[in-house]
């Protein structure tokens, strides 16, 4: 599959608008190497969803390229394990949790039953995520919290290499927002991790790179990410405020209670 497996995802001079003359992405240009997770951030219209978009090959760009694993993204989907926000799933849906997630193996000209091997890699998931004794539940009885791990369950059973959750946290409350610090640090071990967040406190420094999205695109390391930067991109004064992780930035809040943790 990978011309260039060290390179995970690479843009060059990406554009992007659903209207004519209306770009919502323009000039995108960076590239994520192996081993290196990202967190995706900007303000509301900046962009961050349609890049996932593109990512995922469900959008085409209408100027320059995208390679995903060395080739076009939707080659690469299968390789992919995607999470989409929250309010695009219908909770009402009549399904089991293991249901739910076997749908993460289904591939492109899928008709058939699923296979012991796809059951397999659904029960791993489960049990990966800690929620194995869900899956005989409803899906529509599910908390909020219970439902995100399920949904990325659902991704992990693709056994992806690049692991895509948009807004992960959410609608979830905050111990189910700690539970899901401590696994993505688990994930990103062994996949590249790229989520959306409006919650600039989501920077900590298990993430390697932020990548701020507001029609143009750049990358930075977290470490060196500071609240001038942030300003920069969301065009106001934001606060960097962690919840109980280390503040990313060199200032007081390192460390610290958060006092405001609304970035928007
Ligand atoms: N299906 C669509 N048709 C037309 N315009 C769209 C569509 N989806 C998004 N847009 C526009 O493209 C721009 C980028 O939207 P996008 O959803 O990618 O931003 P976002 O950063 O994910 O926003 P949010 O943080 O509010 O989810 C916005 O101006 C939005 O109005």
């Amino acid at each position: 599959m990978a011309s260039s497996p060290q390179i995970i995802v690479e843009l060059s001079d990406v554009w992007f608008g659903y209207e004519p003359g209306v770009p919502a992405l323009e000039g995108v240009n960076f590239k994520i190497e192996r081993g290196r997770s990202g967190c995706i951030v900007g303000p509301n219209g900046g962009g961050k969803s349609t890049l996932m978009r593109l990512l995922l090959g469900l959008l085409t760009p209408q100027r320059g390229k995208i390679r995903v694993f060395g080739t076009t993204p939707v080659a690469a989907r299968p390789h992919i394990g995607y999470m989409p926000q929250y309010h695009q799933l219908d909770a009402a849906f009549p399904v089991t949790v293991f249901e739910v997630v076997l749908m993460g193996r289904m591939r492109k000209g899928f008709w058939g039953r699923y296979a012991a091997a796809d059951r397999e890699a659904a029960r791993r998931a489960l049990e990966e995520m800690g929620i194995p004794e869900l899956a005989s539940r409803s899906f529509s009885e599910l908390s909020g919290g219970q439902r995100q791990r399920v949904l990325i369950a659902r991704a992990l059973a693709s056994e992806p290499e690049l692991l895509l959750l948009d807004e992960p946290t959410a609608n979830i409350d905050p111990g189910a927002e700690e539970q899901f610090y401590a696994t993505l640090d688990v994930l990103r071990k062994r996949m590249t991790v790229l989520t959306v967040s409006h919650d600039l406190g989501f920077v900590n420094r298990e993430i390697d790179l932020v990548i701020c999205v507001n029609r143009r695109v750049t990358v930075h390391e977290a470490a060196a990410f500071s609240a001038e930067t942030a300003n920069e991109v969301y065009h106001h004064q934001v606060n960097l405020i962690k919840h109980d992780h280390a503040c990313f930035c060199n200032c007081e809040h390192r460390r610290t209670e958060p006092e405001r943790e609304d970035a928007k």
